[in-house]
């Protein structure tokens, strides 16, 4: 068997637990964090977390804070700006994912430290050393830094609006998807499929599933489950060296609708939504997908998010162009507007 060769990112220390942010100055000093900082956050995010994160962040010295409002180019080049600056030893991002990719993909320009400290569970670039810019010329994420240490405050993970959580169950179900993607395109053209990672973001699938049946009657035990997936399958992106074990089929269909139609879902949504339908074509459980998202109250239909049928299908026939050198599922011709309705139609994401 051929040795595959790979460089393992991962990152130093990982902290989780409630109530945690409180002890944000402790952290600070172990992971030996000096001054200057400079905080990315986010409009909302800064006024629910400010707080306790300015008592921490009180004795390092000199902090400068910025706030994003989306992953363009346009927001990376202003924080970089504002970090040449500064001259930051470490850079900390305290938001959703949006946030965090901003800070880790200007920490990465700079290469400087990056500490990736999520206020949602919404997604799995937590821990992955990958960032979604929009603007770069392409939807899908490119090469970032991966975090040297993640703060992850289960209070403030589990505060965080539904929507938000379901999301992160919706981006963490589509690794069942994923997977097969990939064994089947190692199969098909001879790619490098690494069963460790693949198992490894599967586990994360497994478990966001068992989140969809206990969150009703314990949120927060849910949220944990849920946090340690989304960082185990950014580990698995980290292991592999590509989001490969993490983005299959089901995220080509979230990139092309968003493509389409920017900002009518979250992105864990869209994979979600997508994971249903590409399922289907492969031939496995699809129903258990759907019903899974239907228990927790996320989306499964198109009407549910105000999408147009027309969009649905359209981008089901242009997912497979946009990672071409990525075989999934959708092969090299992609689906036909015919076939596209068709399966959206059986799935129920359209009606
Ligand atoms: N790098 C990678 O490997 C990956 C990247 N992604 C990317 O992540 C993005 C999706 O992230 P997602 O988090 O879903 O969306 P956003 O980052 O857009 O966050 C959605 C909203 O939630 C708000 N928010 C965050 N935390 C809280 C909280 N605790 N309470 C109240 N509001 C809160 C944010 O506020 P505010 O306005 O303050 O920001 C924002 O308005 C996409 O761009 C996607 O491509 C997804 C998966 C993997
Ligand atoms: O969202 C991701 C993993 O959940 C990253 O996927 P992409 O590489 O397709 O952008
Ligand atoms: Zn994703």
């Amino acid at each position: 068997m051929e040795i595959h060769e790979h460089i393992i990112e991962l990152p130093k220390k990982v902290y989780v637990g409630n109530g945690i942010l409180s002890k944000l100055r402790d952290y600070l000093f172990q992971l030996n964090v000096l001054e200057p900082v400079l905080v990315v956050t986010g409009p909302n995010v800064r006024k629910i977390v400010i707080d306790e994160v300015a008592k921490g962040l009180n004795e390092i010295g000199k902090i400068e804070f910025i706030e994003v409002l989306d992953s363009s180019i346009d927001e990376v080049n202003r924080v970089e700006e504002k970090a040449k600056q500064l001259n930051p030893k470490f850079v900390l991002g305290i938001g959703g994912g949006k946030t965090i990719d901003v800070a880790k993909y200007v920490a990465y320009k700079l290469n400087v430290n990056f500490i990736s400290i999520p206020t949602a569970p919404s997604h799995d670039g937590i821990t992955s050393p990958f960032a979604s810019i929009k603007g770069l010329g392409k939807p899908v994420s490119v090469k970032a830094k991966m975090p040297y240490a993640i703060i992850a405050d289960i209070n403030v993970l589990s505060s965080a609006p539904r929507r938000l959580i379901n999301s992160g169950i919706g981006d963490t179900i589509g690794k069942l998807v994923a997977v097969r993607d990939w064994k089947l395109a190692s199969k098909l053209t001879g790619e490098y499929y690494g069963d460790y990672t693949a198992s490894l973001a599967l586990l994360s699938a497994k478990h966001a599933l068992s989140c969809t049946r206990i969150i009703h009657r314990d949120l927060k035990y849910s949220v944990s489950l849920l946090t340690e997936a989304l960082i185990s399958s950014g580990v698995a992106m980290g292991m592999a060296g590509s989001t490969r074990p993490a983005s299959g089929s089901e995220h080509l269909f979230a990139h092309a609708v968003d493509l389409l139609q920017p900002n009518a879902a979250l992105h864990g949504e869209l994979v979600g939504m997508g994971s249903i339908i590409m399922a289907y074509i492969h031939g496995i459980n699809w129903r258990e997908i759907r019903n899974a998202l239907d228990r927790i109250g996320a989306p499964t239909t198109a009407k549910q998010l105000g999408i147009p049928n027309d969009v649905i299908i359209k981008a089901l026939t242009i997912a497979h162009t946009i990672r071409p050198e990525r075989y999934t599922i959708l092969g090299d011709r992609g689906l036909t507007w015919a076939s596209a309705e068709k399966v959206a139609r059986d799935t129920g994401v359209i009606e």
